[in-house]
């Protein structure tokens, strides 16, 4: 599904009136739409609409209205004199015949349901004075809150609280999604979001072309890879994961095992000598290879079978992890770096950038968290502390020439061709040791089977938030490959695929 900026969304509203949809007609559809939702959470209680003075307080006017009509005893802050309100919130302020109680916090009451129509599409500055006060005392107040559009404070398209925001216990947005209803700290404050038709022809949308995408199964369907009747396991690729020296092979074995469960035909773990034993002793269906430092390694990625490569966990910061990740660019796998293998170059961004980008190699994705990203793409993090995590994402994509995927309880991954996802399906739990390299495995898996590294990143994100669910709470790494077939089962069902 996509996702829109709220200049999207304008220019949503602007093509759709161009095309005869009154404009009123939309914020009628939309104050419906938020009376609907108010029913549902109010039942016989009574409603306090709290209205700004712009076309978000006039879907609060027209939802009084029809809530009003519908037999519920509904009131009405406004932030602004009623005459000060301009073209359709005038017009629905017009429709709505109760009495409109001044911006006084003592009016609020103890009502059974606030509606939050201060602010939505329009918030363009920090908010402070009586707006800030207004805002507070909702949240203080106790009662469910529905906000309309987004809870005023948010910044749609950031998702940045602009210095106080309403906390909604249920959020109606309009049309399509914006990127604060998916983006933390935005998405918090939504609680439940419903997006609610409003009479906007999707038609609109080959105009506006988003690039950005939620990640949902429907989004990265046509790439899903499902196992042939009449292919083999040399069919579904040959990943490989380069371990870390003894101190440190756990990580490559748990992203190994991600990409086993992931459905790479074959996985074999990369060793150092002297964690052959330790690699050998704790794996049987996932392979084990010496491997002797870079030129070793070069000389066993000259097999081309080995399709897919995973470097990074537990590899260890410095000059051989390069060595190692400088090596895999020049051989051409599709190739995942992650962990270590990042840090590795936090001095020397530009140069695996140059090397990326010389590669010509589309498939290659970039797994950082939030420190890594940092590390790694200092200038995209610190001198924009107010960018989005969309926006430095993409930026990001475009400055290394690879897929980068920033990991978080909202996902980003990016391509440097424009396109975005943000994941929102990640369970708290799952931000546990070890839990990124299995994330790396499970994209390396999927990359064996040759899915485009765009959406083997989106593809692996969101098994791996799914996974998170299965196991529950008290999930640790070594869980997640296990509950995959799970995870897959009920994909598979939901594309209708038999098995
Ligand atoms: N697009 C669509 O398809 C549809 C859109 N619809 C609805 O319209 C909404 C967008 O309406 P909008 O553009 O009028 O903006 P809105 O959010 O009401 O705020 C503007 C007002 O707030 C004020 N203001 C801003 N920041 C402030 C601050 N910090 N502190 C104080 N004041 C501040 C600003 O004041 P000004 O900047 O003029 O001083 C102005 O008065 C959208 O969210 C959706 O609900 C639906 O009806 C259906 C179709
Ligand atoms: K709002």
């Amino acid at each position: 599904m996509e996702i829109l900026t709220t200049g999207e969304m304008e220019q949503a509203d602007r093509l759709a009136i161009a095309a005869g949809a009154p404009g009123f007609a939309l914020m009628l559809h939309a104050g419906q739409a938020v009376a609907d939702a108010a029913t549902d959470l109010a039942g016989q209680g009574p409603i306090l609409v709290a209205a700004g003075c712009g076309n978000n307080g006039g879907d609060g006017f027209v939802a009084a209205t029809e809530l009003a009509a519908r037999g519920h005893d509904v009131s009405v802050i406004l932030l602004c004199g009623r005459d000060s309100l301009k073209g359709d919130a005038a017009l629905a302020a017009k429709g709505w015949k109760g009495r409109v109680l001044p911006c006084d916090l003592s009016a609020l009451g103890s009502p059974a349901l606030i509606i939050d129509a201060l602010f939505g599409a329009g918030l363009n500055r920090p908010v402070t004075g009586d707006p800030q006060a207004m805002i507070e005392a909702i949240n203080a107040n106790g009662a469910p809150v529905l906000s309309v559009d987004l809870p005023s404070g948010i910044n749609g398209t950031t998702g940045a609280i602009m210095g106080v925001a309403v906390r909604a216990t249920e959020t109606v947005t309009f049309f399509r999604k914006k990127p604060a209803h998916l983006l933390l700290p935005g998405r918090i404050h939504c609680g439940r979001v419903r997006v609610a038709d409003i009479g906007i022809s999707d038609v609109v949308l080959d105009k506006i072309r988003p690039a950005t995408f939620e990640n949902i199964p429907d989004y990265w369907q046509g790439a899903f890879p499902v196992p042939r009747i009449d292919g083999h396991k040399y069919a579904r690729g040959h990943a490989v994961i380069v371990s870390g020296d003894l101190t440190s092979t756990g990580a490559a074995r748990l992203s190994a095992r991600g990409a086993l469960r992931a459905g790479a035909g074959l996985v074999s773990v990369l060793s150092p000598d002297d964690a052959l034993g330790a690699n050998t002793a704790s794996l049987t269906a996932v392979m084990v290879r010496r491997m002797n430092g870079a030129a070793g390694f070069a000389e066993i990625l000259t097999d081309r079978r080995l399709n897919a490569c995973v470097i990074g966990p537990g590899a260890g910061v410095g000059e051989e992890t390069r060595a190692l990740v400088l090596t895999a660019l020049a051989a051409k796998p599709a190739l995942v770096l992650d962990a270590d293998a990042l840090t590795s170059f936090a001095d020397l961004p530009a140069r695996l950038f140059e090397a990326i980008k010389e590669t010509g190699n589309t498939d290659i994705i970039l797994t950082p968290h939030e420190g890594e990203f940092r590390r790694l793409f200092s200038e995209m993090s610190n001198k924009h502390p107010l960018r989005s995590k969309l926006e430095r994402v993409r930026a990001a994509a475009g400055r290394s020439g690879a897929i980068v995927l920033l990991k978080g309880p909202d996902t980003v991954v990016a391509s440097p061709d424009g396109r975005a996802t943000i994941a929102a399906n990640a369970p708290p739990w799952l931000a546990t040791a070890g839990s990124g390299d299995v994330l790396s495995g499970m994209i390396g898996g999927l990359l064996a089977q040759g899915v485009p590294a765009f959406d083997a990143a989106c593809i692996g994100v969101w098994m791996h938030g799914e996974a998170g669910h299965e196991a529950g709470p008290g999930l640790i790494a070594e869980d997640l490959p296990e509950v995959l077939p799970a995870v897959l089962r009920r994909l598979y069902d939901r594309f209708g695929i038999d098995y």
